[in-house]
């Protein structure tokens, strides 16, 4: 698939708090570049992928100091007060038939994942990258004890790139926010409008930086990742 079919949202315009930094998860350092940028690099590669927008905050003043802000492939928007906000107002810039949304904050992704949920993506349902769920899951009373075990089965992490058709997941996101659903991933707006996308499986080191211990591990799987050359 080489045919600049789909665009790119990255939301990127989070403030990472749970990372407890200094400033912005996206604009930590990581293997010599900054988070959002080793992100950008690997869809910036794809030759499925057209343009890329990124949905900042409006007023992060790192952004613009760096160099990829110039790519001619990269659109900077302002984004919004919740990750659906921002993803919302990228939409409203994507011109193609597709698109892909993926996290700034998820830096490891392969590319092999990133085939097989373009491949999936493009029909009706959509489709996400997703991870089978490895623990005994627990789910607790609020106030520290088990209540009870969910079964395993059938139960996914949902990860990114989520991948759908633009016209109906402009629309669905849209009526769901304004119906007041909180929408977590993109999928979760399509799913309330009866959607059911496609789960492809994909790895588990495709994590989503969010507290100070993931930083070097997604260090560590870049490093895999580039020694491996995927
Ligand atoms: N209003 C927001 C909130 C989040 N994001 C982006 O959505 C992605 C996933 O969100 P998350 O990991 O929750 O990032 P933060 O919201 O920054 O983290 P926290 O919840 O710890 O503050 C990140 O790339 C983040 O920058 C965004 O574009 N707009
Ligand atoms: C989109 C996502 O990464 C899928 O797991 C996740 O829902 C983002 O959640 P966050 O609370 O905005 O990090």
């Amino acid at each position: 698939m080489s045919d600049l079919s789909f665009t790119a949202v990255v939301p990127a315009a989070g403030i990472g708090s749970r990372m407890a930094a200094d400033i912005p998860k996206q604009y930590l350092s990581l293997g010599g570049r900054t988070v959002l940028e080793q992100t950008l690099a690997r869809l910036l590669d794809h030759p499925a992928i057209g343009r890329i927008i990124v949905a900042t905050a409006e007023q992060d003043p790192w952004f613009e100091q760096l160099a990829i802000a110039r790519h001619p492939r990269i659109l900077r928007v302002t984004g919004g007060r919740e990750r659906a906000d921002s993803v919302l107002n990228a939409l409203a810039h994507v011109e193609t038939d597709w698109v892909l949304v993926h996290d700034a904050a998820r830096p490891c992704l392969h590319r092999l994942d990133l085939d097989a949920v373009l491949a999936a993506g493009q029909q009706p349902q959509g489709a996400v990258l997703a991870c089978r769920v490895r623990d005994t899951m627990k789910r607790g009373d609020g106030e520290g004890a088990i209540s009870t075990s969910v079964s395993r089965d059938e139960l996914w992490h949902a990860l990114t790139p989520q991948c759908f058709a633009t016209v109906p997941l402009r629309q669905v996101l849209s009526d769901a926010l304004a119906a007041g659903c909180v929408i977590t991933d993109e999928a979760s707006a399509m799913e309330w409008a009866g959607f059911h996308p496609r789960l492809v499986e994909g790895r588990a080191d495709n994590i989503k930086i969010t507290r100070p211990e993931d930083l070097g591990l997604a260090g560590f799987f870049l490093q895999q990742m580039n020694e491996s050359k995927i």
